[in-house]
């Protein structure tokens, strides 16, 4: 058992956000058993039988919020953040995307970049991603074993696509089905507690209907989530529609090929129309957005708010590498930039995302949006522990802290101006799993062997 005591930062939904001062709260094999504000610490420590060692004091410019959630980033490319961010989508996969990802048949090179991904993102904050991986199985395998090692809760997409691939990436549909299933079956049966296969059709361009209908028979048959993108790019939307007769619009594919549901999570989005909205609105059908990707590669700006009228679930992406940083902070930062570029043509009325909304959006909203919102996503009683310690004194970086600020300016400035040297703690179901520098996690996960695989 633990208790950690001190300043708590959560929210309950999307206009409550709590700042709790001197909150008690007690962690049992992974679990919050007990949260109170202004709560006598000694008596609950009393009360819990906790040992001294096990009873965290945070300073005073700290605070305990939930984990962050990245609900959509393609771990591969991470080989790419940072660089070909010159093309729109279609050119940009052709080009930069399609390349690298191939490079994972490779499992020493997987497991390098796997390793890299899961140690920074955690480092990062991310508690929980949602991760495309490529179309190949073992590979896929390996990033679920990594997560799994390392502490990471992930969601792990073994990718699939049939159709408009270049030749040395692509799979046959019968051998792309098989090798779903295989991947689902396997990775279930390693039993990680934190660790869930996800049915990943890349996007309905390089997918035929037969092998999407036969992904979601899979997914009904082992209850498993979905993902994949939507609506990104206006010539990507052509194509697509295009591509599959008889289908209305792009999110009629998805629903023809019977892939929207409650565990579905569809990235971007940007140009869904009213009917499409309401159609997934009807299968509670989440959408994550990914507004570094938007801009980066000049796809478009999603109007979070509309979405979010139309009471849909809206998580935040890093869509690491179309987006360029893994950090979901960056998320947040982008989000409210591109709601504030959009608010500039609405009526005075129309309220962009602020530091309170995308705060959110990245710990219960995703949670709720990965379909997890009961397990995870805020500090409830008999929900696991995923959590972050920010230490807002940290002397490097650019957060600097005055006297007597408010504590909701604080938390304004860390979403704004933190960054990895501000998360000091981060646990995953109760288990604390970033030690000082994402160093120290890749050297115990390689048994203190650097591996020689170069990168290049
Ligand atoms: N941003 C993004 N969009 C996609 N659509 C299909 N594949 C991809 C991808 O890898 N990244
Ligand atoms: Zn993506």
């Amino acid at each position: 058992m633990k208790l950690f005591y001190g300043l708590v930062i959560h929210s309950k939904s999307i206009d409550d956000l709590r700042f709790l001062p001197n909150t008690a709260l007690v962690v049992d094999h992974g679990k919050i058993v007990f949260i109170e504000d202004n709560a006598d610490v000694d008596k609950i420590q009393q009360q819990h039988q906790i040992s001294a060692e096990n009873v965290i004091v945070l300073k005073e410019n700290e605070f305990l919020m939930p984990g962050m959630i990245d609900t959509h980033i393609h771990a591969p490319q991470y080989v790419n953040a940072g660089f070909g961010l010159d093309l729109p989508l279609l050119g940009w996969l052709n080009k930069y995307t399609f390349p690298t990802e191939s490079r994972f048949s490779d499992l020493n090179f997987a497991d390098e970049v796997y390793t890299r991904v899961v140690a920074n993102t955690l480092s990062n904050g991310t508690t929980t991603a949602m991760y495309f991986a490529t179309i190949h199985k073992e590979s896929a395998l390996l990033l679920g074993d990594i997560a799994h090692q390392i502490g990471q809760r992930a969601f792990v997409g073994k990718v699939s696509m049939d159709q408009n691939s270049p030749d040395y990436y692509i799979e046959e549909k019968s051998s792309a089905i098989k090798e779903i299933e295989d991947f689902i079956v396997t990775l279930q049966s390693k039993k990680y507690p934190n660790v869930q296969p996800v049915i990943t059709p890349r996007f309905a361009i390089t997918c035929s209907m037969d092998l999407m209908k036969n992904l979601s028979q899979l997914a009904a048959k082992y209850d498993v989530n979905i993902q994949t993108h939507v609506s990104e790019n206006p010539a990507e939307c052509e194509v697509a529609v295009s591509l599959h007769e008889g289908c209305r619009d792009y999110v009629d594919i998805y629903a023809q090929a019977n892939l929207l549901t409650a565990k579905t999570i569809l990235a971007h989005g940007i140009y869904l129309s009213d009917k499409e909205l309401e159609v997934l609105h009807k299968y509670q059908t989440s959408i994550s957005h990914c507004p570094n990707s938007n801009c980066s590669i000049r796809s478009g700006m999603c109007d979070v708010r509309r979405l979010m009228t139309q009471g849909l679930h809206v998580g935040l992406g890093t869509d690491v590498s179309g987006g360029f940083s893994p950090s979901i902070l960056d998320a947040m930062r982008f989000a409210i930039t591109v709601s504030n570029l959009l608010s500039l043509s609405k009526s005075e009325d129309y309220k962009p995302l602020n530091y309170k909304d995308v705060f959110f959006m990245s710990t219960l909203g995703g949670a709720q949006a990965l379909g997890i919102g009961d397990k995870i996503g805020n500090f409830e009683v008999g929900k696991d522990f995923d959590a972050l310690v920010i230490n807002l004194a940290q002397t490097d970086g650019n957060l600097e802290l005055w006297l007597n600020e408010s504590i909701e300016n604080r938390l304004s400035k860390w979403i704004h101006l933190g960054d990895d040297r501000s998360i000091s703690r981060v646990y995953v179901h109760g288990v604390e799993v970033k030690e000082g520098a994402s160093n120290v996690l890749r050297v115990k996960r390689l048994g203190g062997k650097r591996k020689s695989t170069e990168i290049n």
